[in-house]
């Protein structure tokens, strides 16, 4: 007599032996045998422990008629009492229509049990009595309204309902034609609801036995036991007297029993009852590329999902969330995310792994390891927050505000400069923005207010904080040779890229192959690891690292350096340390500032349509002795470099006008001309651009107290192409170009305007932060390049002949599964050695 041995701790049904520990219950009536049981008895079931209960609590079941020992088999049950779909097959009417469409078992036994049951009583097949035994309704989730289905939204269950419900609408589905040829069978035709009854049927009644390679059964009698979750896996009995045969359908959460039984435990009452909790890595934690790439090493990715029971916690939630939280990620840690078991002592562990984030399970014996100091763990708090990206693109955002602010609002001026252009009162810019604005927030030198280098020196940090906590040991993980010692690891890692198995395949040949194509190949035994592009890595730090350096040098130009503005009239000169006010406190005049800067000559250059086209000044630098070391025609964006002293032409003026004035009190007697200086008229009532202007008198001053104004000629001018003159009572009198020797009278004088003298408006600027800030840029070019290298590994194991190859690169996915196969495709076929064929001999017997 062939017994199914079954296992309640794998198994969804059956126990068949007795209990590990006694419980206490009133005895049970059993029932008198009746047909079923005399159907059991002739399909050789022989005499039994237990009998068939209606008066149970959970309806039908079975009872201990006699005391059951520990581990005293409970249930013998014939081999011909197995309901298997090989026996569904021969015995069913459409046995060779399901035979040749090949569904699965579960199909099978669903069609039979609903054909069985359409029959008509009488002439049923040979499971008739059974199962007429069997329930109409098992109130499991297939037999839910819409309405009540609707109950579990939001609920994980609802997605198990609906992958229970889907799978049964594909089979009830796969069985239609089937379903239609019912018709001409004797009998009453099927309908889909026949065979979701079926289903339902099976979803708490079918038995998978691990005994016989997981066959699938219903099983007469034996699936008359109930559930219980207190079950302790086996059974539930009382000594004294006829007790409940409860067993265990294994550690089934409520939701399963729900689900596919149809029934609930009480609340709480279920040690096995789970509900998934997903943990993820958390999205600004600094450390997630460097965790993301040790749970990569291990095979796992930054989520996981963890069954929480009442009884017990699984040990790696434990491991997980110490590793999720923790400052310090390692190997050790990673790895110990995949130890399997279950914690029965859940508090202290929780304690310690958020206190520290360093938890081992108690279960490895040895102490908890005693953790960082508080200061380590106030640091790493602080280098974690100044890592987060958020935070990075909120400095940078208030950086590019200050700077667009500076941009707009000229800089480093007059406070009279800011008074007349940034009124105060009704005609404020913008509405806000007066001079006493500017002058509170430093907006007048806002990239050397404190609160702009403030914040540039936060943003340096952020920068350096992420280098050290993100990007190197990112670049230390890439460093490493990883070898991978299982077939299965090589596959692991190279999860999302490419991998293949290859026959007749030498490892050392791949090696070659590899090295071949610009990869550092490392090779132990049988294990082979090889990678390239580890530039790319390091390329982000190589970004950062060069941000630094312009930022250095900016702050450092900002402190360290001199600036001035001069306004030189042609051939007037200056020394460079007399214009140059340093920025701070530690700035020092550069070598050159003790020389003299000479304006040979300024020159406004126009263009036909008479716009101007550039301003041109003739420049010498001359030393004490008045040796000349430069000598430069600067114009704008050309300027004169000398010694670290940058002089940039920014501005002009009109210093004199040369004239000629007959009748005039200044005009000298040998008739030659004469320099009168020449006053802007900028910010002048009713004056708009630049404008200048000077006066020729008409008469010599007068001591008389009632002539309070002298009266001339004004002379008026814009450019240098043209003079306006303006006669004593203010009307005009005509226009001359400077040099046309083209004489005007008026007012009694003949006036001849020979020249306007310029003055060149120079910006002076000693700037020591320069050269950091062009090493910075021109490294920011390399390294953002570099940074697009792909960093590529590869994997390999040999088994035997076959070689398991796998590998990944972090960008051009693409390229790089082709490149490794072509690589694969280059390795030589290896012949097979006689040993080789032999293993393969072995496995074939
Ligand atoms: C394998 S059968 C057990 C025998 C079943 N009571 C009968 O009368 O045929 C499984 C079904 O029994 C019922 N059942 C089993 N254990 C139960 C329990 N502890 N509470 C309520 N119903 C239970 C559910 O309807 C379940 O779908």
């Amino acid at each position: 007599m062939a017994v199914p041995c079954i296992n309640s701790t794998n198994l969804p049904l059956l126990g068949i032996f007795g209990p590990r520990r006694k419980v206490t219950g009133s005895p049970i009536p059993s029932h008198p045998p009746g047909p079923f049981e005399d159907w059991l008895t002739q399909r050789g079931l022989p005499p039994q422990k237990v009998a068939i209960s209606h008066e149970l609590p959970e309806g039908r079941g079975l009872v201990a008629t006699r005391p059951v020992r520990k581990n005293e088999k409970l249930l013998n049950v014939p081999g011909q009492l197995l309901l298997t779909a090989d026996v569904a097959l021969r015995c069913s009417t459409y046995g060779r229509l399901l035979e040749s469409s090949g569904v699965p078992a579960w199909s099978v036994l669903a069609m039979f049990l609903a054909e069985t049951r359409a029959q008509p009583a009488g002439s049923k097949n040979e499971w008739g009595q059974y199962v007429d035994t069997l329930p109409s309704h098992t109130r499991c989730v297939l037999e839910w309204t819409p309405k009540e289905l609707g109950l579990l939204r939001g609920t994980a269950a609802m997605r198990a309902a609906n992958e229970i419900t889907a799978a049964c609408a594909e089979s009830v589905a796969e069985l239609d034609p089937i379903l239609r040829d019912s018709a001409s069978v004797p009998g009453r035709p099927l309908t889909e609801t026949d065979l979701r009854w079926g289903f339902s049927l099976l979803l708490s009644r079918l038995v998978r036995l691990p005994g016989k390679q997981d066959m699938e059964a219903c099983i007469p009698w034996a699936d008359l036991l109930n559930h219980s979750p207190s079950a302790d896996c086996f059974l539930d009995w009382d000594s004294s007297s006829s007790s409940v045969v409860f067993v265990s359908y294994g550690q089934k959460s409520d939701t399963q029993l729900l689900l596919s039984y149809g029934f609930m435990p009480a609340l709480l009452s279920n040690p096995h009852n789970a509900c998934n909790l997903r943990l993820e890595l958390q999205h600004n934690d600094p450390s997630i590329d460097i965790k993301r790439a040790l749970l990569e090493e291990v095979g796992q990715t930054g989520s996981m999902e963890f069954p929480l029971r009442l009884d017990s916690l699984p040990q790696n939630l434990f491991n997980f969330a110490a590793f999720v939280t923790t400052d310090a990620p390692d190997r050790r840690m990673a790895s110990q995310i995949n130890q399997a078991g279950l914690l029965d002592k859940a508090p202290p562990l929780i304690q310690e792994a958020l206190g520290n984030g360093r938890l081992k399970s108690s279960n490895s014996g040895s102490p908890p390891p005693s953790g960082p100091s508080p200061v380590k763990v106030a640091w790493n708090r602080v280098l974690r927050q100044l890592s987060s990206l958020p935070l990075a693109i909120g400095e940078l955002a208030v950086i590019a505000l200050l700077s667009a602010i500076g941009t707009v609002i000229e800089q480093n001026r007059s406070l009279d400069y800011y008074m007349r252009n940034y009124p105060d009162g009704a005609d404020k810019v913008v509405g806000f923005v007066d001079w006493q604005l500017i002058k509170a927030l430093q907006w007048d030198h806002i990239y050397s207010a404190n609160y702009f280098l403030a914040l540039m020196a936060l943003l340096a940090a952020s920068l350096a904080a992420c280098t050290s906590t993100r990007q190197w040991p990112m670049v230390k993980v890439a460093r490493r040779w990883r070898f991978a010692q299982t077939p299965e690891r090589v596959y692991a890692m190279a999860k999302e890229g490419s991998a293949a198995a290859l026959p007749n395949a030498d490892v050392r040949s791949m090696g070659q192959a590899l090295q071949r194509s610009g990869y550092q190949v490392f090779l132990k035994e049988r294990s082979l690891y090889a990678f390239k592009g580890l530039a790319g890595k390091l390329g982000p730090i190589g970004v950062h690292a060069a941000m630094l350096l312009v930022m250095a040098g900016v702050t450092y130009g900002c402190l360290a350096g001199l600036k001035g503005t001069v306004m030189v009239p042609e051939g007037g000169d200056f020394i460079f340390a007399q214009a140059l006010s340093p920025r701070s406190s530690i700035a020092r005049p550069p070598r050159g500032a003790g020389d003299m800067l000479h304006v040979n000559s300024f020159d406004v250059k126009y263009r036909e349509d008479g716009s101007v086209d550039q301003f041109v000044s003739d420049l010498s630098v001359l030393d004490g002795q008045g040796r000349e070391r430069l000598r430069k025609s600067i114009s704008v964006n050309d300027p004169l470099r000398y010694q670290g002293i940058t002089a940039y032409q920014t501005d002009y003026s009109m210093a004199a006008l040369t004239v000629r004035a007959l009748g005039s009190p200044l005009q000298p007697a040998d008739g030659s001309a004469f320099n009168l200086p020449m006053a802007s008229l900028d910010g002048k009532p009713g004056v708009k651009g630049k404008l200048w202007a000077t006066f020729v008198p008409m008469e010599p001053p007068t001591a008389d107290p009632r002539i309070t104004r002298p009266r001339g000629v004004s002379i008026v001018a814009r450019d240098f192409q043209t003079v306006a003159l303006y006669k004593a009572d203010g009307t005009f009198a005509g226009i001359r170009r400077p040099g046309s020797q083209k004489p005007i009278e008026v007012d009694g004088m003949t006036i001849v305007v020979e020249d306007i003298v310029g003055s060149t408006g120079l910006e002076l600027k000693v700037d020591p932060g320069v050269p950091y800030v062009y090493a910075g840029f021109a490294g920011l070019m390399i390294t953002t390049l570099v940074s697009y290298l792909s960093h590529s590994q590869v994997w390999a194991l040999q088994e035997g002949s076959l070689l398991h190859v796998g590998g990944r690169s972090n960008r051009a996915t693409v390229t790089f599964a082709l490149e490794l196969d072509d690589l694969m495709n280059s390795i030589p076929e290896q012949r097979s050695t006689g040993e080789d064929q032999r293993a393969a001999v072995e496995i074939e017997n």
